[in-house]
């Protein structure tokens, strides 16, 4: 059976498709700068004889109109001779969805009906960046893999566990009874993948583990018994950490005075908060490997972003450890995570008191798979883990529709 794995995000698409039940990924893909004259497919196909062996790689750069041309031509390169893996699109049996908020509706997988979709639509004003497009890719899905089952896997499932103290505002009851104002929190799907990765590898089912996950978007989770305790993000994925393009925590007077004396419009300050902060509007660049080069080249503004990049980190884990009352491990995830040897030395650096200890050099080899980074008199481990959703969402896929 083949199960193919959409992440659909504002202006690109990334794709997995895997061969189920051995879980082998078959290829994989990026679709770039939806929307334009110059987008580009990046199409990896890998070899299922020798999967040590690179995979093959086609890159194109053509005019891509919307989600619908993308996912079009995606599948064209899964169905083309030679190196097609599918004869057809209705060899997919089940396409999974990366759905980010999900509300409070959904604590696991779901398989989409009307009712699903109009739920996700819902919640459009609360994922902005996220939901219309997830949602683009479900309505395109349906069209192009007419006979697949359709199965949404949301970023806020994973942190339905939240205790009330954690996940309530205090706010007028009302706000929360009435509209369901409350933390929700994503990148479940990260955070359970790598939080159970790290419990197998600690050998310790009921570890006490803070998961951080930094790509463009950024969050971190507090984690025992592989439940989630706590956790960064919010009410929408704009709270926490600080991230690319997104401010993390701020105080809402903020908004009150840009909206107020400021005359900013509503709109204005939802771009600005979401699309215009963070790394890139400290730095004018939302890469961390343009904001790393720009540090090594004795930029101030680099250098002060990665600090408050770090600090903000720093602070949750403390928080997050009074959380879990102890800390078995911390663990690097994501994009940034994964791959920035200079983040993971900071959020480290005077640490000591929580029980973290690099080891700078293990730190600095770039190694696949998961990696063990502490000095091993460290009382707390130091992990990294690459992440995998769309495997996560592939395995939550095939477990609902099994049962
Ligand atoms: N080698 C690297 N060094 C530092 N940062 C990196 C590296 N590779 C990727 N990144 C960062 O990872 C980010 C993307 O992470 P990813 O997890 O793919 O995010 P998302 O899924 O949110 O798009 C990029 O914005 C980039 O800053
Ligand atoms: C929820 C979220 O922020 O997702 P991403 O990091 O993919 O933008
Ligand atoms: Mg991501």
């Amino acid at each position: 059976m083949n199960i193919f794995v959409l992440n659909s995000g504002s202006s690109s698409i990334k794709y997995q498709l895997f061969r189920w039940p051995a879980e082998r990924p078959v290829c994989s893909g990026l679709v770039e700068r939806v929307g334009s004259a110059q987008a580009t497919i990046t199409h990896q196909v890998f070899d299922l004889q020798a999967p040590a062996n690179p995979p093959a790689e086609t890159k194109l750069t053509l005019p891509l109109a919307d989600h619908e041309a993308g996912l079009h031509e995606v599948v064209r390169l899964l169905t083309a001779a030679p190196g097609g893996i599918i004869a057809d699109p209705a060899d997919i049996a089940i396409v999974g969805h990366r759905v980010v908020h999900g509300g409070e509706t959904y604590a696991a997988a779901t398989r989409i009906t009307p009712a699903v979709k109009a739920e996700i639509k819902r919640l459009f004003a609360l994922a902005p960046l996220h939901n219309p497009a997830n949602y683009v890719g479900i309505e395109v899905a349906e069209r192009v893999f007419a006979q697949a089952r359709q199965v949404a896997v949301f970023d806020t499932a994973f942190h339905q566990t939240l205790p009330e103290r954690a996940f309530r505002y205090a706010l007028p009851t009302a706000l929360y009874t009435e509209q369901r104002i409350r933390k929700y929190g994503f990148h479940g799907t990260s955070h359970q993948y790598v939080a159970a990765q790290a419990a197998a590898y600690l050998q310790k089912p009921d570890a006490r583990l803070i998961t951080i996950h930094l790509g463009n978007g950024c969050s971190m989770a507090a984690v025992r018994d592989g439940q989630s305790l706590d956790t960064s993000m919010g009410f929408s994925p704009l709270a926490g950490l600080v991230m690319g393009t997104r401010s993390g925590d701020i105080d809402p007077s903020v908004l009150l005075y840009l909206l107020g004396p400021l005359g900013y419009t509503a709109e204005q300050v939802n771009t600005l908060l979401n699309k215009e902060s963070g790394m890139l509007g400290l730095t004018g660049s939302n890469d961390m490997r343009d904001i790393g080069a720009a540090l090594a080249a004795g930029d101030a503004r680099a250098a002060l972003a990665y600090d408050l990049y770090a600090y903000r980190i720093r602070q949750y884990i403390g928080a997050y450890t009074a959380v879990l009352n102890g800390l078995d491990a911390i663990v690097f995830t994501a994009g940034v995570g994964e791959n920035d040897a200079l983040v993971r030395s900071r959020v480290c650096e005077n640490m000591e008191f929580f029980g973290l200890n690099l080891d700078e050099d293990k730190n600095q080899q770039r190694l696949p798979g998961l990696r063990e980074l502490n000095r091993p008199e460290s009382r707390v481990k130091i992990l990294v883990i690459p992440t995998a959703e769309e495997l996560e969402i592939a395995r939550q896929c095939a477990d609902l529709l099994s049962r």
